[in-house]
C-alpha cells in the first residue's frame, strides 16, 4: 500500500505509552518510515525543584517506551530519541534533520502547550513539514460534547448525560500499534544513545520507588489489573481515605501510561453487562469529570488565575502577616485540625493526596482560614504527582465556590463532622500523625476537646506535641459566609 508520506515523526508527550496510541497508530499507517521522539522541555522543567517525582516518573517511563519501541521495530536501532531543550527549538531542528514531511502528536490543552504547538506548527511549516495534532488525552474533548444551543456545558450532570449519550464502541475502541509496527525505522547512528540519566537533566532521584509507586505501562497495566477487581466495591469505598478504595491511577492518566479508552472501555462494559453496576457507574463518572474539566479549561481558558465566575474575583482574602502564617501551617499539617494535617503530611511525604482529604483540605484553606484558593492550587500544583492543570483548577473552584457547578458558597465542610464520618476510627489520622495515636476514636478528631485526663492518659501536650487549632471553626464560617455575601452581585 503507498502511503502518504515516506517519513514521519511521532512526538510523545502526555502519552507514555506504545499501545492504543493514537498519534503512534496514524503515523505507522500513514508513513512509511517512523521515528518517535520525547523532548525534555527546558520550558517546564527550568520551573521544577531539582527533586521531581513526576520527572522521575516521566524519566522511567520513557525508558520503558523506548525498550518497547526497540522490541516492536525488531531492531535495536529502532526506539526513542529523547532531546533535551526548548521544544519549540529542537523538535522542528530534529524533523528538519530526519527529512520527515509529517509530525504527528495529541492534543494538550493547557495554555502553556497550545501556546508551544501554535509556535512548533509555524517553524515546521517554514520547512514544508506539516503537524497532525489529535485526540489521544480524554474521550471527549473540545466541542465534541456541547450542548443543543452549540455552546460549552458549565454544569456537569447535564454534561455526563450528554455524555453518555453519545459514547460507543467508536469512541472507545483502541488504536493499535503492533500490526502497522514495521514501519518503525532505524535511529540514524548520531541518535542511537539511551534514554539519559535523570542526573543528566539535572534532577535528582526522588522517594518514587520507595513509595512503591510503579511506573510505565507495565505499573499502569499492575494498577489497573489491582483496582478492576475492587472496582464493583468502589462506590462504597471511595470516600474513606483509611480505605484501598480508588486505583491510584492518577498519574498514569496524567502521563498516558494507561489508555483511558482502554479504561473507560472496560468501566463502561462493566457497567452494561457487570454484576454490581454501581461502582463501574461512578468510576467512569469520575472520568467524565476529568473530561468535563479539560473542556472547561479549553472553552474558558480565563479560568487560570481567574474565577470561572467573574463576580468572585471580587472576594476579599486575606492578607498580611497572620494569614501567611497560617497557609504555612496548612502546607505544613499544623493546623490543629487532625484530619487536615494527616492529608497535608500524605501530600507533602507521597505526592499522593486521597480525593476526600483534597476536598477537606480546599475547603479548610479557603473558608476556615479565607486564603485565596490560587495559593492552594498552586501548593497542590507543585506537589501532586498527578497534578493536570484542568482537574486542580476545576477542583479548587469547586471547592472555593467560584468555578462552574461549584459547591454551593453557603456549604462549608465541617472539619471535624469529615473526620468523624470518613474516618471513623482515625486509622488514617494515627498513620500519619502517630503523637495521636494515644488518643480514643472519639477524641483524635478534636484533641483539643479531651479532658487534661485524657491528654495525659494519651501521652499528648497539646501546643508541644501536636498544635492548638489555629482557628475556631464556627467563627471562620461565620466570617466566610460575610466575605462571599459581600462578593455576591446585588440581586
Ligand atoms: C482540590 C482538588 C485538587 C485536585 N487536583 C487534581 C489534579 O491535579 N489532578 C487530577 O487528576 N485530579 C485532581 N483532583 C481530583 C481527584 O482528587 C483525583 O483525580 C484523584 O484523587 C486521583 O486519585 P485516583 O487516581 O486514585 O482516583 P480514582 O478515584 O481512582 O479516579 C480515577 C480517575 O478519575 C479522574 N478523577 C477522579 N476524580 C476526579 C475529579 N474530581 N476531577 C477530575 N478528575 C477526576 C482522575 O483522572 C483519576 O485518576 C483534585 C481534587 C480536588 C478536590
Amino acid at each position: 500500500m503507498d502511503k502518504k508520506y515516506s517519513a514521519g515523526l511521532v512526538w510523545f508527550r502526555r502519552d507514555l505509552r506504545t499501545d492504543d496510541h493514537a498519534a503512534l497508530h496514524h503515523a505507522l499507517r500513514s508513513c512509511a518510515k517512523v521515528y518517535c521522539t520525547f523532548v525534555f522541555d527546558t520550558a517546564i522543567l527550568e520551573a521544577l525543584p531539582r527533586a521531581d517525582r513526576r520527572v522521575e516518573f516521566i524519566h522511567d517511563s520513557l525508558v520503558e517506551v523506548d525498550r518497547s519501541l526497540r522490541e516492536l521495530s525488531g531492531h535495536e536501532a529502532g526506539g526513542l530519541i529523547t532531546l533535551h531543550g526548548k521544544a519549540q527549538a529542537v523538535l522542528p531542528h530534529l524533523a528538519r534533520d530526519l527529512g520527515v514531511q509529517a509530525v504527528f502528536a495529541s492534543h494538550d490543552d493547557e495554555p502553556y502547550a497550545l501556546e508551544r504547538d501554535a509556535q512548533v506548527l509555524g517553524a515546521l511549516a517554514n520547512a514544508g513539514i506539516v503537524l497532525h495534532l489529535g485526540k489521544d488525552h480524554t474521550i471527549f474533548e473540545r466541542d465534541e460534547v456541547m450542548t443543543q444551543a452549540g455552546t460549552a456545558f458549565s454544569v456537569f450532570t447535564p454534561y455526563k448525560r450528554a455524555w453518555l449519550k453519545k459514547v460507543d464502541d467508536f469512541y472507545l475502541r483502541g488504536y493499535p500499534v503492533e500490526k502497522h509496527a514495521h514501519a518503525l525505522a532505524a535511529r540514524p547512528e548520531r541518535f542511537r544513545e539511551a534514554v539519559p540519566p535523570l542526573s543528566a537533566l539535572g534532577f535528582e532521584p526522588t522517594n518514587l520507588k520507595q513509595l512503591g509507586i510503579p511506573t510505565g505501562m507495565s505499573g499502569g497495566q499492575q494498577l489497573w489489573e489491582d483496582f478492576f477487581d475492587r472496582l464493583d466495591d468502589y462506590d462504597d469505598t471511595r470516600n474513606f481515605p483509611a480505605v484501598k478504595g480508588p486505583s491510584y491511577l492518577g498519574i498514569h492518566l496524567r502521563f498516558g501510561t494507561v489508555s483511558v479508552r482502554a479504561l473507560a472501555h472496560a468501566a463502561y462494559q462493566r457497567l452494561q453487562h457487570g454484576g454490581s453496576r454501581k461502582g463501574a457507574e461512578t468510576w467512569l463518572g469520575e472520568l467524565i469529570w476529568r473530561d468535563f474539566f479539560t473542556q472547561i479549561l479549553y472553552h474558558q481558558p480565563h479560568v487560570v488565575g481567574h474565577a470561572y465566575r467573574p463576580e468572585y474575583d471580587a472576594l476579599k482574602w486575606e492578607h498580611g502577616k497572620q494569614a501567611d502564617a497560617h497557609f504555612q501551617a496548612w502546607c505544613e499539617g499544623r493546623t490543629g485540625y487532625p484530619l487536615v494535617d494527616a492529608a497535608m503530611a500524605q501530600i507533602n511525604q507521597s505526592g499522593y493526596m486521597h480525593n476526600r482529604l483534597r476536598m477537606v483540605a480546599a475547603s479548610f484553606l479557603v473558608k476556615d482560614l479565607g486564603i485565596d484558593w490560587r495559593r492552594g492550587e498552586a501548593y497542590f500544583a507543585e506537589h501532586l504527582n498527578d497534578f493536570e492543570l484542568s482537574s486542580n483548577n476545576g477542583n479548587w473552584q469547586w471547592a472555593a465556590s467560584t468555578g462552574c457547578d461549584a459547591q454551593p458558597w453557603f456549604r462549608i465542610f465541617n472539619p471535624v463532622t469529615q473526620s468523624r464520618r470518613f474516618d471513623p476510627h482515625g486509622k488514617f489520622i494515627r498513620r500519619y500523625l502517630p503523637q495521636l495515636a494515644r488518643l480514643s476514636d472519639d477524641e483524635i478528631h478534636a484533641p483539643w476537646t479531651a479532658t487534661p485526663v485524657e491528654l495525659e492518659a494519651a501521652g499528648l501536650v497539646l501546643g508541644r506535641d501536636y498544635p492548638e487549632p489555629i482557628v475556631d471553626h464556627e467563627t471562620a464560617r461565620q466570617k466566610t459566609l460575610a466575605r462571599y455575601s459581600a462578593a455576591r452581585p446585588p440581586k
